[in-house]
Parts: structure tokens; C-alpha cells; sequence
């Protein structure tokens, strides 16, 4: 069985890889001229790497029609909600296409490739306090670019569905990390400043935005299972949550980090990390 990962070269695309090779799949992924290689280096012997933009739906339907591939797992996208704000456009732009080429080039080419496509808990955005724990039949209130670009990709994989029989899959993942977490994201941030700090090349402060915030976080090596579960159990046009049901807030996150260390920091509130909306989530 064949499978095609975009974003390979990512946090959650390196994990995904192992788990497929793992499980004994032929595994594909796609990169770009200037991909950073270092979340796959122990792996690239055993996997198949082609070039390929996603924005480009020449190059897209290229590469899916070279791979034909049995599973498509869609990770690639701009995933850092701050960096939307900054730039909402390309980052619509560019989770927006690069989904839609996938699509355009599964349907064209007639395959029938089952397709995950990596949505998010963010595209619930604003939650009532009735409406926890969040179930996929929530009204969706997306509080962010990203949000939105998150939102359309999945109503897109629900119409490809319906209008086209495509086997698309939508899994609305909580927070995940793990080994090779990008360093932006809170829990590695928090934990790369109190290392900083430990080894003195830091003074021993600690900048943080929204600590109020609340968030469900998994482990990415279950994330990756539940998206094989997603493609091998799931039907076809759902969507799945996967999320832990533990809620934490932020402030809770980095006092368990500060437990592990010894070291004595003020924490300070950089206002540069505070978000226009941010998704609070209410207590149950
Ligand atoms: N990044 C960051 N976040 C901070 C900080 N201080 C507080 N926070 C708060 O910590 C929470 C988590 O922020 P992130 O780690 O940046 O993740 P996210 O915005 O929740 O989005 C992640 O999870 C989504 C759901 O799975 C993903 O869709 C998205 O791509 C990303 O991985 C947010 O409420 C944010 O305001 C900080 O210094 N840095």
C-alpha cells in the first residue's frame, strides 16, 4: 500500500512518516527545493521524496498522478495562528490551494485515493459555556485567518465528498506536541526559555502572552494513529475531534514546565504575543 504525505518535513509529517513505515506502508511524501530535512534525516533512506509545490496544481496533479497513491495524509500548511494575522492572505491562499489542487488532481485523474485532511479545533473558535465538551456538530465561530482557512478546507473536503464521491476524511485536531514541536508553539517556547534560562544565556524571565487561554493537548504519536484510525475506520465526508477531553489552561501548561526545572523566573507578559482573538474555551 502506497501512501503520499505533504509537509513531511514537519513536526507532525516526520511522525506520521514513522508510523506508516513502521506499519510496513510505502511512504511518499512531498517537498520543496527549500526544505528543511532535519525532522527527517533518520528517515530518508527508507522513504520516496518528490519535489513538489502544492499552490501549483500542475505540479500537484504531476506528482499524484506519478505516486497514485492508496492514502493521501494533507498535513502541509501554514499552522502558526499568530503568523495568519500577519499575513491572512497567503496563509488562506496557500492552505486553501494547495487542498484544492489535491483534490482537483485526485477527481481528474480518477483515483480513488482516500484522503485525511488535517482541520483543527480552531475553526470552532468561540465556544459557549453549554457547548463543552465541544462535539463536531458545534456551530463553528472561527476567531482567526487561520481559523477560516481551516474552516474552508473543510467544508471543501465535505462538497468533494458530496459532489464527488471523493473518499475525503476531516479530522478536527485539539492541540498536539511532542519531539520536534516548532519552537513558536507555547509548550515548546515555554520549555526553549526555561532551558535558556538554566544554562544562563537567557536572564531568568519569561515572556508569555494569553496564560488564560485553555487548550486539550496530545501526544503527535497518537494524533499520527488516530489519522491511520481516521482513513482505515472513518467514513468517508465525516469529520472526526481528536483531542485528549483534559482541558488545561496556559498558565497551568507552564507551571508544570517551571516543575521540572529549578530555576527561579519572573514571569512577564510580552503584549507582542497577545493575540487580536484567541480562543478561550469555557470551563466545564
Ligand atoms: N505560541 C504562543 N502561545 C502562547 C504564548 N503565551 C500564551 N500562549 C497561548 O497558548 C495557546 C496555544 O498557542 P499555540 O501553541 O500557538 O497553539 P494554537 O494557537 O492553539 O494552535 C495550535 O493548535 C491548533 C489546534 O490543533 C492547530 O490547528 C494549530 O496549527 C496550532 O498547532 C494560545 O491560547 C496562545 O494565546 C506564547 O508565548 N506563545
Amino acid at each position: 500500500m502506497k501512501a503520499l504525505i505533504t509537509g513531511i518535513t514537519g513536526f507532525v509529517g516526520s511522525h506520521m512518516a514513522e508510523y506508516l513505515l513502521n506499519n510496513n506502508i510505502e511512504v511518499y511524501g512531498t517537498i520543496r527545493h527549500r526544505s528543511r530535512m532535519n525532522h527527517i534525516s533518520h528517515l530518508v533512506d527508507d522513504l520516496n521524496l518528490v519535489e513538489c509545490e502544492l499552490r501549483d496544481p500542475f505540479s500537484v496533479e504531476s506528482v499524484i498522478g506519478h505516486v497514485k497513491p492508496d492514502l493521501i495524509f494533507h498535513l502541509a500548511a501554514q499552522s502558526f495562528v499568530p503568523t495568519s494575522w500577519n499575513s491572512p492572505m497567503d496563509t488562506i491562499h496557500n492552505n486553501v490551494a494547495g487542498q484544492l489542487n489535491i483534490f482537483e488532481a485526485v477527481r481528474r485523474l480518477g483515483l480513488n485515493s482516500k484522503i485525511q485532511i488535517a482541520c483543527s479545533s480552531e475553526e470552532y473558535g468561540h465556544v459557549e459555556p453549554s457547548e463543552v465538551p465541544i462535539k463536531e456538530t458545534n456551530p463553528l465561530r472561527p476567531l482567526s485567518p487561520y481559523a477560516i482557512s481551516k474552516v474552508t478546507q473543510d467544508y471543501l473536503g465535505y462538497q468533494y465528498y458530496k459532489s464527488y464521491g471523493l473518499h475525503v476524511v476531516r479530522t478536527r485536531t485539539f492541540n498536539h506536541t511532542g519531539p520536534r514541536r516548532g519552537e513558536n508553539f507555547v509548550t515548546s517556547n515555554f520549555s526553549k526559555q526555561i532551558a535558556e534560562i538554566e544554562k544562563g544565556i537567557k536572564p531568568p524571565v519569561i515572556h508569555v502572552g494569553n496564560l488564560q487561554a485553555k487548550r486539550d493537548f496530545t501526544d503527535v504519536r497518537d494524533i499520527v494513529r488516530g489519522y491511520w484510525l481516521a482513513l482505515e475506520k472513518g467514513d468517508p465526508g465525516d469529520d472526526y475531534n481528536i483531542a485528549s477531553n483534559t482541558c488545561w489552561t496556559i498558565e497551568e501548561m507552564l507551571n508544570l514546565l517551571l516543575s521540572y526545572s529549578k530555576v527561579e523566573v519572573q514571569v512577564q507578559e510580552d503584549p507582542a504575543r497577545l493575540r487580536p482573538s484567541d480562543v478561550e474555551i469555557p470551563a466545564r
